[in-house]
């Protein structure tokens, strides 16, 4: 068997598109995650994120392009695509009866997993989980946490590469949610590729390295939080306040070509940059430098729900 470099895209959607009826959901979409690292998958209700899902977890056809798992086509390929992939659908299953043992058993079984093999499976997922005290209770007796584990459990049984989790930190409450995003970290850090939705940009942007938003079936944008953030606000608001001689501080920044829409309130000095970090950096030296009595100096950015709004327009199909 040849191995997969070590940096290679597990996950790829090659200008993927879905249609139903005269709706199109997803709408040529392309993106690539590479081995161990998280993509989150952004976008409103109706974007697009669970039909792209369901297509790379071989759950749908897309109406034209490809979604490919560890370089194998869940269209051409879906059985061997499977065994390489946990999908956590973002709607638990129909077994409320079961217990937690018995539910994630009947998975590792439906994965062909036997003897030895299948109890270790069982008991590693147990403990990864946490869900060991709670091996016997009944699913219907879960809280919404720990089923979302459950469910995460599932996904791994049979330890595939690429997850897929479909919204997995809706409904959570503030403790589950950081619980969540460290057991999404620590499975990046074992290698497994992850990609994992949610409606919310500030739910995600901690536990990714790469973001997708996506509306009306487009992505919009993607990259890392900090290049999207640039993208959109390729200058920096700076915030200067000064003890004394506010003039001779405007003067100096006026000598920057790249400081520009200097104003002044009183002591506070606010202006624009186009430069990079390094050169607010130079700039705070200068002024430094030239004695100005500097009281703070702070770069404002778009909190990440503007960042969000700005690139979304509320579309809703
Ligand atoms: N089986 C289907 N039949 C008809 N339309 C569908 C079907 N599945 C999805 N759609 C439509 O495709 C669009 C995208 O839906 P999808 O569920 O992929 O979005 P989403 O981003 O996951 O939304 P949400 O966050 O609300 O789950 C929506 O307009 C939806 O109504």
């Amino acid at each position: 068997m040849i191995a997969t470099p070590s940096n290679a895209a597990m996950i790829e959607l090659h200008d993927l598109c879905r249609d139903f009826g005269a709706t199109r959901a997803v709408d040529h979409v392309s993106f690539s995650v590479p081995r161990g690292s998280v993509f989150g998958y952004i976008g409103p209700n109706g974007a697009g994120k669970t039909t792209s899902m369901r297509i790379l977890a071989t759950l749908e056809l897309p109406t034209s392009g490809d979604a490919l798992v560890d370089g194998l086509s869940s269209v051409n390929d879906p059985d061997r695509v499977r065994g390489r992939l946990g999908f956590m659908p973002d709607g638990f299953g129909t077994y409320s009866d079961t217990n937690c043992i018995e539910y994630l058993d009947f998975f590792a079984r439906s994965y062909g997993l036997v003897g030895r093999n299948r109890m270790r499976r069982l008991r590693y997922v147990m403990h990864f989980t946490g869900l060991e005290p709670l091996a016997m209770k009944p699913i219907r007796g879960l809280s919404k946490g720990m089923r979302q584990r459950l469910c995460l459990g599932r996904a791994l049984i049979h330890d595939p590469p690429v997850l897929v989790l479909d919204e997995p930190a809706a409904g959570l409450d503030p403790r589950a949610r950081i619980e969540l995003r460290q057991i999404i970290r620590s499975l990046a850090a074992e290698g497994k590729t992850i990609l994992i939705s949610s409606h919310i940009l500030t739910e995600l942007a901690e536990m990714c390295d790469r973001l997708g938003i996506i509306e009306r079936g487009q992505l919009l944008a993607t990259g890392s939080v900090d290049e999207i953030r640039q993208n959109l606000q390729p200058d920096r608001q700076v915030r200067l306040k000064v003890a004394t001689n506010v003039n001779a501080a405007v003067e100096l920044l006026s000598k920057h070509a790249f400081v520009h829409s200097v104003s002044v309130i009183e002591h506070t000095i606010s202006f624009k940059l186009d430069g990079t970090e390094a050169e607010q950096i130079a700039v705070l030296h200068h002024l430094c430098d030239a004695r100005v009595e500097v009281l703070e100096y702070s770069g404002q950015q778009n909190s990440l729900e503007d960042v969000f709004l700005e690139i979304t327009q509320g579309f809703v199909q």
